[in-house]
């Protein structure tokens, strides 16, 4: 696919914005700026494209608000400085969204803790549903909990994270160069932009300063690497300038600023490896004939209704085979419920749900699309 279409063709994109760049000169975040970047998400928004933020800035608010002019280096000030700051950095955000009657929805995550099945199953969930509400979430990094991205400045990381977990199509990674270079362009004036490459190409690691490098912030090795993760699940990235005029619009119109790093992998392919690979089945549920219709021939979400057998033991959030009564298997995913109460609802009508489980239920759908890969 060439440069121009990655960000053009994509519905689902994840925008992350620097710390380097929504600084104001160590003034705090730059309101003007933010309402740039907004008055561009409010338009992808409009061609129809679902967009979840990724923004820093909390540090640099929060120094502002206390007065302090010098970047402290005890982690425990900068993890107050960020819990100051990140009511400014949501405050900026919302005025600007509801400006053109946008609802915007803070998520503070860390992304050790995804790595928990629940929890990975739940953030996906109320990202996605908040998606379908047409909200637009903006996630930072939960900085009261995390020590090492702090002393890194490293959000490029959650940005990938993020990309992996609602299986995004493009990662937007804004900064303050207008790409990557082949060595950093501040100390070598004749650095040579790069305008494409594959995503995981280990040579842009060296150009990027190398693995492991001593940055002092996450600089662009963490924007090659978030590149690459973010290409584990089917995503393009973007590395580009957040302060090009329009940038959003311009890249969504197709235009070809900043680098490309293509990934090699659809979507489907990555999400049909990353659970071969990532997952064991847990046990299975048995399907009535409507059912398989409905997730082979229709897409659509596998319902109580019409679940008929619960095999196995396991946890919401684990990986169950969907099969027929003589076994055959039609798809896989991620349950959203255990086997204990996905037996108490099996055959049930969703409006029946809560009464059965005795209070509020997590989802109508036993399995929703989102989580799902049908096997072919
Ligand atoms: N090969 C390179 N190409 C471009 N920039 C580079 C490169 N190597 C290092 N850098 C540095 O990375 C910086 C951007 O990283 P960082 O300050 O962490 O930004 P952000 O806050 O947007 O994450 C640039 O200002 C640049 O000095
Ligand atoms: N989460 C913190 C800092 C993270 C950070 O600086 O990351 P980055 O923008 O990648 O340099 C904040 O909001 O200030």
């Amino acid at each position: 696919m060439s440069h121009v279409s990655l960000v053009q063709s994509a519905h689902r994109i994840v925008i992350k914005i620097g710390s380097s760049l929504i600084t104001d000169y160590g003034k705090g975040i730059n309101h003007q700026a933010i309402t740039s970047w907004v008055n561009q998400i409010a338009y992808l928004r409009q061609l129809g494209k679902q967009v979840v933020l990724v923004s820093s800035g909390a540090i640099a608010e929060g120094m502002a608000r206390l007065g302090w002019g010098q970047r402290p280096k005890e982690v425990a000030k900068l993890q107050a400085a960020a819990s100051i700051g990140q009511m400014g950095l949501v405050q900026a955000y919302e005025k600007a969204f509801s400006s053109h009657g946008l609802l915007s929805a803070q998520i503070l995550l860390t992304h050790e803790e995804l790595a928990d099945r629940l929890r990975y199953i739940n953030a996906r969930s109320t990202l996605f549903t908040l998606l379908e509400l047409g909200v637009v979430p903006i996630v930072n990094e939960n900085d009261t909990v995390v020590t090492d991205e702090i002393r890194l400045g490293d959000n490029d990381t959650l940005g990938a994270v993020v990309t992996n977990l609602i299986e995004a199509e493009a990662l937007i990674i804004l900064t303050d160069q207008s790409g990557l270079y082949d060595s950093d362009p501040r100390k070598n004036p004749n650095a040579r932009f790069i305008h494409h490459a594959m995503a995981g190409d280990t040579t842009l690691e060296d150009m990027a300063g190398g693995r492991g490098s001593s940055v002092g912030t996450g600089g662009m090795i963490t924007k090659v690497l978030a590149a690459k993760r973010a290409a584990s699940t089917g995503a393009h990235t973007i590395i580009v300038s957040g302060q090009e005029p329009n940038v959003l619009c311009r890249l969504s119109a197709g235009e070809a600023i900043g680098t490309a790093l293509e990934a090699q992998q659809s979507i489907r392919s990555a999400r049909k490896q990353w659970l071969a690979d990532h997952l064991r089945v847990k046990g299975k549920v048995v399907l009535d004939t409507g059912a398989i219709e409905a997730i082979v021939a229709s897409g659509k979400s596998l319902l109580p209704i019409g679940v008929i057998a619960v095999i196995g033991d396991f946890m919401r959030g684990d990986l169950v085979a969907c099969v027929d009564e003589k076994g055959q298997e039609y798809a896989r995913g991620l349950i959203n419920y255990d086997a204990s109460d996905a037996r108490r609802i099996l055959r049930q009508p969703t409006h029946k749900l809560a009464d059965m489980l005795g209070g509020d239920i997590h989802n109508e759908e036993m399995i929703h699309r989102n989580n799902m890969v049908v096997l072919s």
